[in-house]
C-alpha cells in the first residue's frame, strides 16, 4: 500500500525522500556472553535461516587494527590483548558505518545481530546517545556459559584462529570484565 502510494507519488517526490522513506529502521539484538560462549557460532547459524546481519564488534575492531591507514590499530590492539574495552566512540562508529552500508546496499536488510555489544554501561550509554531514535533494539541474546568452558573452548579455538587473545592471561581478563560489566546490562532489557 505504502510502496504503492509512493509509487505514484514518486515523479513529484524527489528521489531521495523516496529512498528515505523506503528505508526501514535498523531493527538490533544485542548478542551478549563470554568469550567462546558461542555467540558468533549461532549467530551463523541464525543469518542461515532468518533474514539477519550479523556484525561482530569484535570482528570489525580486528578488522579495523588491521587497516593501514587506521589511527586507532595501535590502541585496539594493546586493548584486545589486555582484554580490555575498547573506547566506545570507535566501537559505535564502526558499528554505525557497517549497519549503514549494509542498508545502502540493500535495503532489505535491516534486521542485525550486533554480537560482542555493548558490553558494560558505558557502552550502552555511547549507543544511546548516538543511535537513540534511529534504531529499535529489539531484545538481547544471552548466551549462558562457564568460565571454565569458555576458556577451553578459546584455548582450541586459539590453536588456528590466529586471534591475539585466544590465550588464557587475555581470556581470564576479558571474562572478568563480562562477567562484571555485562550484568547490569541483561537487567535493563
Ligand atoms: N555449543 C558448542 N559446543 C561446543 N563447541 C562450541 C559450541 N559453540 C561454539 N563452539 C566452539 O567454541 C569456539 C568459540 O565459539 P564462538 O567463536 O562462536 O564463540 P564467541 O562467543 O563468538 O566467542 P568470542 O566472543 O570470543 O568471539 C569455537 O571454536 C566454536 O567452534
Ligand atoms: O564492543 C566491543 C567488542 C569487543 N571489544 C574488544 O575485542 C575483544 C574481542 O571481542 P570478541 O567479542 O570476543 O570478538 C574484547 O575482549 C575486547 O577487548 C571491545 O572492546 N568492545
Amino acid at each position: 500500500m505504502i510502496f504503492h502510494l509512493l509509487s505514484r507519488l514518486s515523479a513529484k517526490v524527489p528521489s531521495v525522500v523516496y529512498r528515505a522513506a523506503l528505508i526501514m529502521k535498523p531493527q538490533v539484538v544485542f548478542v551478549l556472553g563470554g568469550p567462546g560462549a558461542g555467540k558468533g557460532t549461532q549467530c551463523t547459524r541464525i543469518v542461515e535461516n532468518y533474514s539477519y546481519t550479523h556484525l561482530s564488534a569484535g570482528d570489525l575492531l580486528r578488522a579495523e587494527r588491521s587497516r593501514e591507514a587506521s589511527e586507532f590499530g595501535q590502541l585496539i590492539d594493546s586493548y584486545i590483548k589486555d582484554g580490555k574495552i575498547v573506547p566506545v566512540e570507535i566501537t559505535i562508529n564502526l558499528l554505525r558505518k557497517a549497519m549503514e552500508e549494509t542498508m545502502e546496499m540493500d535495503e532489505k536488510k535491516f534486521r542485525f545481530l550486533i554480537d560482542g555489544f555493548p558490553r558494560n554501561e558505558d557502552n550502552l550509554q555511547g549507543w544511546t546517545t548516538v543511535m537513540e531514535g534511529k534504531a529499535n533494539v529489539k531484545f538481547v541474546l544471552f548466551f549462558d556459559c562457564t568460565s571454565e568452558v569458555c576458556i577451553d573452548r578459546c584455548l582450541e579455538r586459539g590453536k588456528s584462529s590466529g586471534r591475539t587473545d585466544d590465550n588464557r592471561a587475555s581470556l581470564e581478563k576479558s571474562l572478568a570484565v563480562c562477567t562484571c560489566d555485562c550484568d547490569p546490562i541483561l537487567g535493563l532489557f
